[in-house]
C-alpha cells in the first residue's frame, strides 16, 4: 500500500504518495494559509486524490515533514502560524502510522539516493566516500542538517543551524549587518540566507547608500532585478546572499567535517540557475584562511531536484532507509 508523505514550509505544503520501491507520484502543492490546519491541508489532498484516481485506497501510513524543531508531540511551525499534536492529527486522518520529522533532516535522510541527475556540482572538490554529507536550504526560513556515518548507517542529524548568528567577512558585510541588528537586535544566518533576508539585504542596502527601495519588494523581485541587472541594490543584494551562504556553509562544513559534500537545497538557489555557479559563492567557501585548502577539497552542489524531502521521506514511509 502506497503511504502518503508531505513537506511542509513556511509557505507551501507539498504533498505526495510514496509506492512499497519509493516511488513518488501524485505531488500536489497547496499555500499553507489557504488552511486553518497542517490536517485541513492533508484531507485537502486526498478528497482530491479521491476524486480524481478510480482505484484511491486511502493512505495507513504516514511521514511528514515540517520546517521547525520536532522535539515532543507538541510541533509549532517556526516560520507559520500552524501548531498541531502529532497523535490527535494521526487520529483525525485516520493514519496507523504517522511520523513527523524536521524538513531538513528528511532532505538529509534522501542525500545518499541522490543521484548525479539530481544535484549540479558548483566549483572543484571530490567527495570522500562514508564521510559526512552537509545540507543547508534558504526558502522562507535556512533549513540545516547533515547524514553522517554511523557503524549501522548513515544518522540524520537534528539541526536549528539556520539560527546561527550571521558572520560579516569584509565591512560592508558588517556594515550592512550593523543596520539588521537596529532592526532585529540579533540577526541570525537566516535573516539574510532566506526568501525574506533578500529583502532585509536590499532594505539594509537601500538604507546605507541613502537610496529608495521599492516598499513592496519581494524576494522573488530581489533576484529577477538582479539578473537582469536592472537594479542594482538588488544586484548587491543576491551577491551578498551568495557570498554569505558560502561563508555559512563552509562553517558548517568545517563544523562537521563534511568531507562526503555540501548540498544546499530550498526554494531560492535552484531558481538561479547559472548565474549561482559563478556567484560569489564558491569563492567565499573556499575563503577559510588556513583552512583554505581543506575546503576547496569538499565538493558543493545545488540540489535541482524539485523535491528532496520526499526521497528521504519516501525511504522513511516505505522502511528503506539506509
Ligand atoms: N524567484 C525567487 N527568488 C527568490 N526568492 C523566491 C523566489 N520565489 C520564491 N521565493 C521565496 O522563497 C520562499 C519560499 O521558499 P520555499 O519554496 O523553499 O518554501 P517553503 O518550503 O515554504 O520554505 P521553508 O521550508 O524555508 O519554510 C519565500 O520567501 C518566497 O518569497
Amino acid at each position: 500500500m502506497k503511504g502518503l508523505i508531505a513537506d511542509i514550509g513556511g509557505t507551501n505544503a507539498r504533498f505526495a504518495l510514496a509506492d512499497t520501491n519509493g516511488k513518488v507520484q501524485q505531488v500536489k502543492h497547496f499555500p499553507c494559509r489557504d488552511f486553518p490546519r497542517l490536517a485541513d491541508a492533508c484531507e485537502a489532498y486526498l478528497t482530491e486524490l479521491a476524486a480524481t484516481e478510480t482505484d484511491f485506497v486511502r493512505p495507513r501510513a504516514a511521514a511528514i515533514a515540517v520546517a521547525s524543531p520536532v522535539d515532543s508531540d507538541d510541533v509549532r511551525m517556526t516560520n507559520h502560524v500552524w501548531s498541531f499534536s502529532i497523535e490527535e492529527t494521526r487520529r483525525q486522518l485516520q493514519f496507523d502510522t504517522l511520523q513527523v520529522i524536521n524538513d531538513f533532516v528528511a532532505v538529509a535522510l534522501g542525500l545518499p539516493h541522490l543521484t548525479d541527475d539530481d544535484v549540479l556540482q558548483v566549483g572543484s572538490g571530490i567527495p570522500v566516500a562514508r564521510q559526512p554529507m552537509a545540507v543547508l536550504g534558504a526558502g522562507t526560513g535556512l533549513g540545516v542538517s547533515a547524514m553522517l556515518p554511523t557503524g549501522l548507517g548513515w544518522a540524520p542529524l537534528s539541526s536549528e543551524g539556520g539560527h546561527v548568528t550571521a558572520p560579516a567577512v569584509n565591512e560592508r558585510e558588517a556594515a550592512v549587518l550593523a543596520v539588521l541588528r537596529g532592526h532585529f537586535g540579533h540577526v541570525s544566518a537566516e535573516r539574510i540566507i532566506s526568501g525574506p533576508g533578500l529583502v532585509n539585504l536590499s532594505r539594509a542596502i537601500a538604507e546605507l547608500d541613502g537610496v529608495g527601495i521599492d516598499p513592496d519588494l519581494t524576494p522573488a523581485d530581489c533576484t529577477s532585478r538582479a539578473l537582469d541587472q536592472s537594479c542594482h541594490v538588488s544586484t548587491e543584494a543576491l551577491n551578498m546572499f551568495a557570498a554569505i551562504l558560502g561563508t555559512v556553509a563552509a562553517n558548517l562544513a568545517v563544523t562537521l567535517c563534511s568531507r562526503g559534500g555540501v548540498y544546499i537545497a530550498g526554494g531560492i538557489v535552484p531558481r538561479l540557475g547559472d548565474w549561482f555557479l559563478t556567484s560569489p559563492f564558491r569563492q567565499r567557501f573556499e575563503d577559510k584562511g588556513r583552512f583554505g585548502g581543506y575546503l576547496a577539497a569538499i565538493p558543493t552542489y545545488v540540489v535541482t531536484n524539485s523535491h528532496p524531502a520526499f526521497v528521504g521521506l519516501a525511504s522513511l514511509v516505505t522502511g528503506r532507509g539506509r
